[in-house]
């Protein structure tokens, strides 16, 4: 028998739904992805820690879960909502149902969830708190109680690990890397150190890397402030490429402010504008903090991209110094590669900087 469940909004909406995944009550911030396909890839970015995710495309799960897509070790959201969830998905390398799945993660789930007023709902308010819950009780829930705030020092790793390779060596900044960014870098016969969040520069210097690189991960980025003064010291002394939190923590450690966005940005079919060649290109995204315009330092940083649809910042290039940001996902899954050539940039920007011929980069 199905069992009944519900979604409670801080704003006092109420969505019934059915039940999947775990049987446990969580309460978390809302947000919705509208990518078509990924959910695997998306359900295990852990930039997602301590929120509560809606699929906007309305089947979900029809090509089951399988063994290769995974971006990180475990789904790392507090709660997920479907639409249609598909109980019988057909593809040769699924081992198990998205229900299956979250049951054996922990993960509970609501599924037959009006998503779309969902969306408008969060659309209109902004991200705003939910719950995941049995009851459609409001009473029952704490709304007061604060969301998790250390959620990159969870979902980093403890220890280094090192991935061998013939060249250049990255030293990867784990706030909740996803894999494809340690794929993209072995592919190119990078050696890569994935090290904790917390790293200082000293154990950096250490590792004698040849570029940095620092990882999308959840959360306010304003929460790493006691990190920022190793940030600043580490981008400095390496060839560095920042994504999304990375991005964003670059900015702050030199001086940039960051503001957080109504509803986010969350998809595979983002525009943003590359302001050098006036290209514009499709990317995949996952964030609500941005880098605002105006508190970047032009004496610093020059704005490299910007958002088509809403202008906001994108990425960040160092004037002087071999650093580049940027606040989508190059290394897409899921969503277009189309800007995968950033890792190939920044390998040549290594490169140059130890005095190596390099094959200038095109997209
Ligand atoms: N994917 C990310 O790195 C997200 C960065 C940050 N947590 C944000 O929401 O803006």
């Amino acid at each position: 028998m199905m069992k009944k469940g519900y979604l409670l909004l801080e704003s006092g909406q109420l969505f019934p739904g059915v039940r999947v995944g775990a049987s446990s009550s969580v309460i978390g911030e809302l947000v919705f992805n509208t990518s078509m396909t990924g959910y695997q890839e998306i359900m295990t970015d852990p930039s997602y820690a301590g929120q509560i995710m809606t699929f906007c495309y309305p089947l979900i799960g029809n090509y089951g879960v399988n063994l290769h897509d995974n971006e990180n070790a475990k789904i790392q959201m507090q709660g997920v909502l479907f639409s249609n969830l598909c109980e019988l998905p057909s593809h040769y390398q699924s081992i198990k149902t998205v229900d299956e799945w979250l049951k054996q993660s922990g993960v509970p789930g609501l599924a037959t969830i009006d998503t779309r007023a969902v969306v408008k709902a969060v659309r209109e308010r902004g991200t705003m708190k939910a719950a995941i819950s049995d009851s459609p009780d409001f009473s029952l829930i704490d709304w007061k109680q604060p969301l998790p705030q250390d959620m990159v020092a969870k979902v980093s790793t403890s220890k280094m690990t090192v991935y061998e390779g013939e060249g250049p060596h990255i030293a990867l900044f784990d706030y909740g890397y996803k894999k494809s960014m340690l794929k993209a870098l072995l592919a190119e016969g990078c050696k890569v150190t994935v090290v904790p969040f917390d790293t200082s520069s000293a154990a950096i210097a250490e590792l004698h890397p040849d570029g940095v690189m620092l990882s999308n991960g959840p959360g306010d980025p304003i929460q790493l402030q006691p990190l920022f003064g190793e940030i600043k010291k580490i981008t400095s002394s390496y060839p560095t490429l920042g994504i999304c939190l990375g991005h964003q923590l670059i900015a702050l450690a030199y001086g940039a402010k960051t503001g957080k966005l109504l509803f986010g940005h969350r998809g595979a079919n983002h525009p943003v504008k590359e302001l050098k060649t006036g290209k514009v290109w499709m990317t995949s995204q996952n964030h609500s903090y941005v880098v605002e315009k105006e508190s970047v330092n032009s004496q610093n940083f020059s704005i490299s991209y910007l958002n088509v649809n809403d202008g906001s910042v994108e990425g960040l290039s160092h004037n002087t110094l071999p650093i580049e940001t940027v606040q989508f996902h190059p290394e897409a899954h899921p969503g277009p590669d189309d800007t995968h050539p950033i890792f190939l940039k920044f390998i040549d920007m290594i490169k140059q900087n130890k005095g190596e011929v390099t094959h200038a980069v095109t997209y």
